[in-house]
């Protein structure tokens, strides 16, 4: 009988990964494997694979063992690597807190971003998991035009760097978007020699917005949680706020195709996101099978 190796999956906001725990970093997992894992049809199916990894266990992670126990491992759906993923951190914290590693509360996850600071809030009162907040870090704002263009549509977008890099495109149709099946054209094309996130944004009201998210590395996905954070800053300095400036937190409603987030940035630049995060299904994958699938790509 061959191998088994255990999963779960799991979203925030539709944005889905598949999980594997491996506290000792002993499973392999190259990108062929993630690729294979997240395939909708061939594999489990997801946008992005999240290995669950002792900070102390794993070589991009063990400077951090001290302040974050777990490491967030995350891959793109293609099987890249990223920096950041901020969905993918609540589903994380969410795992830790079902496996008894964690409890409600603060929670410190090491990422390739950066250690990241991680709320569980209790359970509502009709006994639902209540929603996980993480502090996302500053944004980064490093100018530079760049324009995005998709069929006979162009806008300028604004570069926005949340540990993971993101373009912002305020739109007047989410639908102009097209079918974000591949990569859109940038200009000028060496704007990103690593790739971008794209978020496509129309205003839903006051201090509120809704956004489409072609994400690197996956294609078009349902939600976005640093793309989300990087909208609520385009959007604020668009409309003139800036909570350095005038030392009053600003906060932004941002609706995904699959869900709601909530950002608010500090006067300090500190970005922090409320959203749900569920566990949907747990199981195990046949590790001959994965060995073929790798071996076959
Ligand atoms: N889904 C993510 C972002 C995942 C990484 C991204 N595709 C990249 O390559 O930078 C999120 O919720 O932030």
């Amino acid at each position: 009988m061959s191998t088994r190796i255990a999963f779960l999956k799991g979203h925030g906001t539709e944005n889905d990964f598949v999980i594997v725990p491996d506290a000792d970093n002993a499973i392999e997992l190259p990108p062929a494997a993630v690729a294979a894992l997240c395939d909708r049809r061939a594999g489990i199916g997801g946008d992005g694979l999240l290995h669950v990894v002792r900070s102390a266990a794993h070589p991009d992670a063990r400077h951090l063992a001290a302040e974050a126990e777990w490491f967030m491992d995350y891959r793109n759906g293609d099987g890249s690597v990223a920096e950041m993923c901020g969905n993918g951190v609540r589903v994380f914290a969410r795992y830790l807190e079902r496996a008894g590693l964690v409890g409600e509360g603060d929670v410190a996850v090491a990422t390739r971003g950066g250690v990241k600071r991680v709320h569980i809030a209790k359970p509502t009162e009709d006994g639902a998991p209540g929603d996980i907040t993480v502090a996302m870090g500053k944004a980064v704002l490093p100018g530079g035009d760049v324009t995005i263009s998709v069929d006979e549509h162009q806008w300028p977008a604004l570069n926005v760097n949340m540990g993971n890099p993101h373009a912002v495109a305020f739109v007047t149709d989410l639908a102009h978007a097209g079918r974000l099946l591949d990569p859109p054209p940038f200009s000028p094309a060496t704007a990103y020699p690593h790739g971008v996130n794209v978020e496509f944004v129309v205003d839903r009201g006051p201090r509120h917005v809704a956004m489409r998210v072609y994400e690197r590395g996956a294609g078009e996905t349902r939600s976005c949680g640093t793309g989300a954070c990087a909208v609520a800053v385009a959007a604020a300095r668009r409309d003139g706020l800036d909570p350095a400036v005038t030392g009053t937190p600003v906060a932004y409603t941002v609706d995904v195709p699959g869900g709601r987030l909530v950002i608010t940035e500090r006067p300090d630049g500190e970005i922090e996101k409320t959203g749900p995060a569920v566990i949907v299904a747990e199981g195990e994958i046949d590790a001959d099978w994965l060995a073929a699938a790798v071996a076959a790509a």
